[in-house]
């Protein structure tokens, strides 16, 4: 008996960063689109937890309770008074620390994977709960498509994309620490006033209308200087996707991959063979989205 669930990463096509809080998060108004890059978490019944992971980064992924698909495991059982006896197997191919979400996506994952093995019967907003607490980006993981985050980015309000957009991201060769760009973040804005973090209004026009020049004219990203701060080759990677053709191109999340929002899927190919050749980046994806939340692919009884 074994449960697969494919799960998308996410690109932030706005990230507007308020003031640090008093729990060291920060308010965000966080618009969220799921794009067509998959890692995919198996379970199985076992005789105790076990995680194994392959693919892309694999070795950066930790293998002990800290991945959060063993997280999720914990957490599930823990409230259906279960023992998380089962092997988590994640086919990686969302990049490790890149601003993402794959971290995210296998613990999303692995919820609704146990979930389907164990039958607890929990509601949407049951797991939608547990994906809070494993992290601020979990629950955008389990729904997909597009969505708006508030708090720390885990209260989701649905969004209309109005098309399919098209999307370049290239991978930069080491990670970045999440806490670090926040944390940088604050240095760069000591002394200054913060405003409260707002959704544009443009910018969701632009998705629900599936206009990618409308979009591309709208995206923003808060954390983008403090990632440069961290990785400043970074600039170099922005500058060639633009000079190979992007509509726009942007940080993505907490970074360090790039992303380039393209015309149509023939624009997209060729900014990715420009940037391939280009030497500005570790390695070059196209996808597009919104692509659909955790969904269950597979399983054998
Ligand atoms: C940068 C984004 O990826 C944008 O979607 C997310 O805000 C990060 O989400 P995540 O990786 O799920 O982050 P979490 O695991 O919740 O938090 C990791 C760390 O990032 C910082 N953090 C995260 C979210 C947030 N709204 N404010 C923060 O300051 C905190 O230092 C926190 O300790
Ligand atoms: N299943 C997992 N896959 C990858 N990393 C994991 C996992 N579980 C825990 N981690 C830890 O989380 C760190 C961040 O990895 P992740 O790939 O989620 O970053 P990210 O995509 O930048 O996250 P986000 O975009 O949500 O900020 C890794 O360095 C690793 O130590």
């Amino acid at each position: 008996m074994s449960v697969t669930v494919r799960v998308p990463a996410k690109v932030n096509v706005q990230l507007a960063v308020g003031a640090v809080r008093a729990d060291g998060f920060h308010d965000l108004a966080n618009v969220f689109l799921a794009v067509g890059l998959y890692d995919e978490v198996t379970v199985t019944p076992a005789a105790g937890l076990r995680v194994t992971c392959e693919g892309p980064g694999a070795a950066q992924v930790p293998l002990d309770r800290t991945n959060l698909a063993a997280r999720a495991a914990i957490a599930l059982a823990g409230r259906y008074g279960l023992t998380p006896d089962v092997h988590l197997h994640i086919a990686k191919d969302i990049p490790v620390a890149g601003g993402m979400a794959g971290g995210s996506a296998d613990g999303a994952g692995a919820l609704v994977a146990c979930d389907a093995l164990w039958g607890t019967g929990a509601s949407r907003e049951e797991l939608l709960d547990i994906c809070a607490e494993l992290g601020s980006d979990v629950p955008f993981s389990l729904v997909g498509g597009a969505a708006l985050g508030t708090g720390r980015g885990e209260k989701l309000t649905a969004l209309e994309a109005g098309g399919a957009f098209h999307w370049v991201f290239a991978m930069a060769g080491r990670g970045l620490s999440t806490p670090a760009v926040f944390r940088e973040f604050d240095r760069l804005t000591a002394g200054l006033d913060v405003p409260e973090p707002v959704a544009s209004r443009e910018l969701l026009d632009a998705l629900a209308e599936g206009d990618p020049d409308a979009l591309a004219a709208t995206v923003s990203n808060d954390l983008q200087p403090a990632a440069l701060s961290l990785f400043p080759e970074l600039a170099d990677t922005l500058a060639a996707g633009r000079a190979a053709g992007a509509l726009a191109g942007l940080v993505s999340g907490s970074g360090p991959t790039t992303a380039f929002l393209a015309r149509d899927t023939g624009s997209a190919e060729k900014i990715a063979q420009m940037l391939r050749t280009s030497g500005a980046c570790a390695d070059v994806r196209v996808a597009s989205g919104p692509a659909p939340g955790a969904t269950v692919v597979g399983g054998k009884a």
